[in-house]
Parts: structure tokens; sequence; C-alpha cells
């Protein structure tokens, strides 16, 4: 059932943009941006939305969706507790891997690179932009935690939210904002004939050095 189903959905059915794999930056940064743009205007739902891809202490992948912050000269910037899976394995082993897929026009980028966090000025001034509600479910500092029934989780809001009126400028000490410098960028354009574009860029000792795919 589930097989026929699969093989019925459509994928890269175009139509999709074309990759010209000369005309691009030296730098990925500036093409990502150019990409993001490009996503933007074409109405893909939540460009923002990548895949942040850890490992755990013995090795085993994980993987979660989070919202892209900011890009700038650093890397590539996501906010989230420094508790939980991700915050441990990060701290554990700082290699990650970001990717991301705008469906409409084909595109995904995938970046490896290294994670650390942005000073604290930064992290308040992120935590602080955050509408009242994210600020008070970050607050409660139990991502990922089991969760005994929902009155936990409303009895411990309240008590957030009330925090927060007393004092607005709170910020949630485990809040962390998180920069990935990249050492690997790969841009994928797909193509309806299964002919698709892949430039590849590698940080090396003298800058960025880039190459294409294979398909
Ligand atoms: C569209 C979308 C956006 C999300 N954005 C964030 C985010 O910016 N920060 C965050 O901590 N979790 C975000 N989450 C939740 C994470 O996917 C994940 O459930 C949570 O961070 C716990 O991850 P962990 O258990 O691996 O630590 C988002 C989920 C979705 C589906």
């Amino acid at each position: 059932m589930m097989k026929d189903e699969l093989r019925a959905l459509k994928s890269l059915a175009g139509p999709l943009p074309t990759f010209d794999m000369e005309e691009v930056p030296d730098d990925p940064r500036l093409l990502f941006s150019s990409w993001f743009r490009d996503a933007v205007q074409a109405g893909v739902e939540e460009p923002h939305a990548m895949v942040l891809s850890t490992v755990d202490e013995q090795g085993a992948p994980d993987a979660r969706i989070l919202i892209l912050k900011h890009l700038d000269h650093r890397g590539w910037h996501f906010a989230s507790t420094d508790q939980g899976p991700k915050g441990r394995q990060m701290a554990l082993n700082p290699q990650v891997a970001l990717t991301f897929y705008w469906t409409r026009l084909g595109r995904q980028v995938r970046i490896r690179g290294m994670v650390r966090r942005a000073d604290m000025h930064e992290r308040d001034a992120d935590f602080l932009a955050r509408p009242p509600g994210a600020r008070a479910i970050a607050l409660t500092a139990r991502q990922s935690e089991r969760l005994a029934s929902p009155r936990e989780l409303e009895e411990a809001l309240e008590l957030q939210r009330e925090r927060l009126r007393q004092g607005p400028d709170l910020v949630a000490p485990h809040w962390g904002l998180f920069i990935v410098a990249p050492r690997e960028v790969e841009f994928w354009q797909g193509d309806t004939e299964r002919r698709h574009r892949r430039l590849h860029y590698r940080h090396g000792a003298t800058g960025w050095v880039r190459e294409k795919l294979w398909p």
C-alpha cells in the first residue's frame, strides 16, 4: 500500500531553475544568500527551516529542524537551549551539519562545519527579540525532557509568564545563540531529467576551493 502510494508521488517534477556553475561567487555564503532570496521570491514555505545534524557520545547521528536566525561572515546562526540532546551533543562534539531543501526550486544546500556559541550580548539580544510566548517556553528550560502531563507544562508556563511580567528583560540562562562556521558547502540544483548540478566548496589553506560533482 505504502509502496504504491510512494511510487505515485512526484519528485523534482519542475519546472526548475537552471544553475550556471561557472557564474558563482568565490564565497559560498554569497551564493547561499542569493539562493535564499530566490527561495523567498519563489514563495517556498519556511525557507529558513533547516536540519541540524549532530552526533552523540557513541557517534550515533541525530537530527532535527531549527530556524535559521542569521548568516554573516562567521556563518549560519540558530538559537536553542544548551540543555537537551542537541546541546549536549554539540558540547561533546562541535562538528555539525546543516541541510536546507527548497522544494519549489528543487534546491538543496548542505553545510558542514564547527559550531560555537555567540557571545552573551548577542545571545541576550536574540532572546529578548523573541515573542513573549517563545520566551516563556524557553524559560521553562525543560526542552526534550519527559512530559508527565499537559497540566505540568501549563503550570510551568504560567509560572514563567508571571516571571516575565515581573521582569520583562529576563533571559533564560540556558539559552544559546550558536554559529556554524562552514568548512564545506554544497549547492545542489535538481533537474527533472536527473542531471542534477552539484557545486561543492571546501575551505582550504588559501581560501575557498570549488569543484563540480557527479549527480
Ligand atoms: C519548523 C520548525 C522549527 C523549529 N525551530 C526550532 C528552533 O529554532 N530552536 C529549537 O530549539 N527548536 C526548534 N524546533 C524544534 C526542534 O526540531 C527539536 O524538537 C528541539 O529543538 C529538541 O531537539 P533535541 O531534542 O535534539 O535537543 C523546530 C521544529 C520545527 C519543525
